[in-house]
């Protein structure tokens, strides 16, 4: 696999009033973070709250510049956003006032290239990728929290886009809509061959989407260890998006080996500032 996204000896530092003697200095949010990300892999980002994953996906998405070290795509230096990497934030930034299917037409137009009737096929197209083509006429109020994220992911794909990057895009979802946004998720995956990036606090989702998963420790943000993710996926995208999960793989014992070692980084670095208990999944 060969590599898309490269992160060298990145550093960021931010300035900001110290409590003490109210002076501005130089706060340190990542430092030599080396991070590699091939074409078409889906890499996950886990780490205690503050080390530095949205500033990383900031980063990646060209929304700000690194301090020190080099981000490039493809080779060249990231200098600025661009039509290759969308991003999928955790509230969901649709247009109030326009409907699902015009949402995504708005995302195509301003791409360009294509004229209205191609417009309305290719937004028709992702709604159903998505499980909402009877959904397209609704306005944002109009659906739930998990049909407005995945309105969300499907504009994102629709301008196809070679990256894309997710900060803890289903936060704020219940338990069961989670699961089932995961699920979808890594079937699009499977089916587009998006590279994508993928922020959470949660141990488990990141065993469950991630290739690999990049273990982040704070005070200065660091990649910690990245970890291969080996799991049997066999079955997986032949599912029902709406209701019928595939076997489940997060009960298997491998699972459950890659959730233990994940917990153990994370604990011996940020003691004190992660969950007490093993069996919290969650380090926020
Ligand atoms: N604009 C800024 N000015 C000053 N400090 C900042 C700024 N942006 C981020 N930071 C600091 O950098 C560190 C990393 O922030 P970042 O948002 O990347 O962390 P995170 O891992 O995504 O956190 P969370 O999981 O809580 O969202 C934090 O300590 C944060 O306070």
């Amino acid at each position: 696999m060969s590599a898309l996204i490269e992160l060298e000896r990145v550093g960021r530092t931010f300035p900001v009033r110290s409590d003490t003697d109210k002076r501005i200095h130089d706060f340190v949010a990542l430092e030599d973070v080396d991070l590699t990300i091939g074409a078409g892999e889906f890499v996950t980002l886990v780490g205690p709250s503050g080390c530095g994953k949205s500033t990383i996906l900031d980063l990646v998405a060209g929304l700000a510049e690194p301090t020190s070290g080099t981000v490039s795509i493809g080779g060249r230096p990231i200098t600025g956003p661009g039509l290759d990497r969308s991003v999928v934030f955790q509230q969901y930034t649709l247009l109030p006032w326009r409907t699902a299917q015009g949402n995504i037409e708005l995302a195509l137009e301003a791409k360009g290239g294509l004229n209205k009737a191609e417009r309305a096929s290719q937004a028709e197209e992702y709604l159903r990728l998505v499980g909402l083509a009877d959904f397209a006429n609704r306005l944002p109020g109009e659906l739930s929290g998990g049909m407005k994220q995945r309105v969300a992911i499907a504009r994102s794909l629709s301008v196809q886009p070679e990256v894309l990057l997710m900060d803890e895009p289903f936060g704020a979802l219940d338990a069961q809509t989670r699961e089932l946004l995961q699920e979808e998720l890594l079937g699009i995956w499977e089916r587009t061959g998006t590279t994508v990036l993928f922020i959470t606090h949660d141990i488990d989702e990141a065993v469950f989407l991630g290739q690999r998963v990049a273990v982040m420790s704070a005070r200065p943000g660091r990649i910690r260890e990245v970890v291969d993710i080996r799991l049997d996926r066999s079955g997986a995208g032949d599912h029902d998006i709406r209701g019928d999960i595939r076997g489940d793989i997060r009960g298997t014992q491998a699972f459950a080996g890659y959730r233990h070692r994940i917990w153990n980084l994370l604990r011996e670095r940020s003691a004190g500032s992660v969950g007490r208990r093993e069996g919290v999944a969650s380090v926020a």
